[in-house]
């Protein structure tokens, strides 16, 4: 080994900047492969309404039971996977009442089926079997922008360390916020978050400069922004409590989001100078709710069918928080795969939640896709 000070002297002829340029990637964020996993036991949204109050011991109270039902059936929903089944609720019954404290056994619970649930999509998009020197990073209580979020910081990685493939796990389990209606209750987002909340899982590789032959671009990532939408504090707001975590989703959130969408796109867009015309662009909604996509759809002049990717993930998994836009992300591959994009080679991937934050990817259909 050289003495200290030749090494010092050697370290002078490199500099910082020559450091930082070897580190950059060439091209851009690239999703290479994507996955999605559920547990295993599904549930019709028809049946829903029977389940929970059941299993919670709510059946004397049939006007909530009725109100629910209603709200499934406008859901858009129509089946959705979860951990919850009559087993778990045998085991813990104290789950239905949010007054009794169960935080700890929820997360004794979670603690084992989320890294479940993530490894089950993970080896789908990769073979597993990492150095135990590979950088982890855990987001947690993002609500429905989490997902988004995920894959933003994985284009920072990846543009930002040559070579460097980052895998984004995203699991989402709803047994964190099960519990049963409470009586008299005349906030009903129990009700609202009970018919839309499913479990699932989504993993995404990400990394940049594609090797030939070897890795299948599917997606570039071209820009990514968040936005806070003003004046929107508490309207979505998420809270572990000893009961179980508790949300709050405001009444008029759809009208929110589809009121602000456009300034959203124009944050994001108007940064990079494209003037994108949303009609020409494909899309990945995160499906919040039937409404917020019908809205959405609506403010942006979009044609009936711009959102049938969101629709389609909305309808057979329904709103697995930030989990969801990678399943969308995934039904949109199949699509082009199989018919290609039709023009739309550009497009857009959306996520909200709490703040409210709004994220945006602006994405590019590679070359993996095109002619496939
Ligand atoms: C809930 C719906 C499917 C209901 O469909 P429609 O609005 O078309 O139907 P509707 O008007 O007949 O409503 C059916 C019943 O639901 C009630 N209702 C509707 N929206 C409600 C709300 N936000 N809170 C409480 N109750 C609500 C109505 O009063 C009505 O009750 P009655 O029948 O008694 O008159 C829809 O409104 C929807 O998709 N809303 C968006 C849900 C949402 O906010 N998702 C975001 C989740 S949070 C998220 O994704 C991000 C995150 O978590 O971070």
């Amino acid at each position: 080994m050289a003495p200290a000070h030749h090494q010092a002297a050697a370290a002078t002829t490199v500099t910082t900047q020559d450091i930082r340029r070897a580190q950059r990637a060439d091209g851009p964020a690239t999703v290479l492969a994507i996955a999605t996993a559920n547990p295993e036991t599904r549930r019709s949204q028809d049946e829903y309404a029977d389940f929970y109050f059941r299993v919670t011991k709510s059946e004397h109270l049939p006007q909530l039971k009725e109100k629910l039902k209603r709200i499934c059936k406008k859901s858009g929903i129509e089946n959705r996977y979860t951990y919850v089944n009559d087993e778990v609720m045998k085991a813990h019954p104290e789950f239905s009442d949010r007054k009794l404290p169960s935080l700890d056994a929820r997360v004794e619970i979670a603690s084992n089926a989320v890294p479940e649930l993530a490894a089950a999509a993970a080896p789908r998009a990769a073979l597993l079997g990492l150095r135990h020197t590979v950088c982890r990073t855990i987001l947690s209580l993002h609500g429905c922008y989490g997902g988004c979020r995920a894959l933003q910081l994985a284009k920072e990685l990846a543009e930002n360390n040559r070579g460097a493939r980052v895998l984004v796990a995203c699991s989402e389990i709803s047994l964190i916020a099960f519990y049963g209606p409470e009586e008299g209750c005349t906030d009903t987002d129990t009700l609202v978050a009970h018919a839309l909340f499913g479990d699932g899982s989504g993993a995404v590789i990400v990394g940049a400069d594609p090797v030939d032959a070897v890795e299948r671009p599917l997606f570039e990532m071209a820009f990514a922004s968040q936005t806070t939408v003003p004046d929107s504090e508490g309207a979505i707001t998420v809270q572990h409590k000893k009961g179980g975590m508790e949300y709050h989703i405001a009444r008029g959130l759809p009208e929110m989001l589809a009121g602000n969408i456009k300034r959203c796109l124009a944050d994001a867009f108007g940064a990079i100078g494209v003037a994108a015309r949303w009609k020409d662009l494909f899309w990945a909604v995160h499906p919040g709710g039937r409404r917020i996509l019908d809205l959405i759809e609506e403010a942006l002049g979009l044609d009936n069918g711009a959102m049938a990717a969101s629709r389609q993930v909305l309808r057979e998994y329904g709103n697995m928080s930030g989990t969801t836009v990678i399943f969308v992300l995934n039904k949109l591959r199949c699509r082009f795969a199989a018919d290609g994009a039709e023009g739309a080679d550009w497009g857009a991937l959306m996520a909200f939640g709490p703040g409210i934050t709004a994220e945006t990817i602006l994405l590019r259909v590679a070359s993996g896709l095109m002619g496939n």
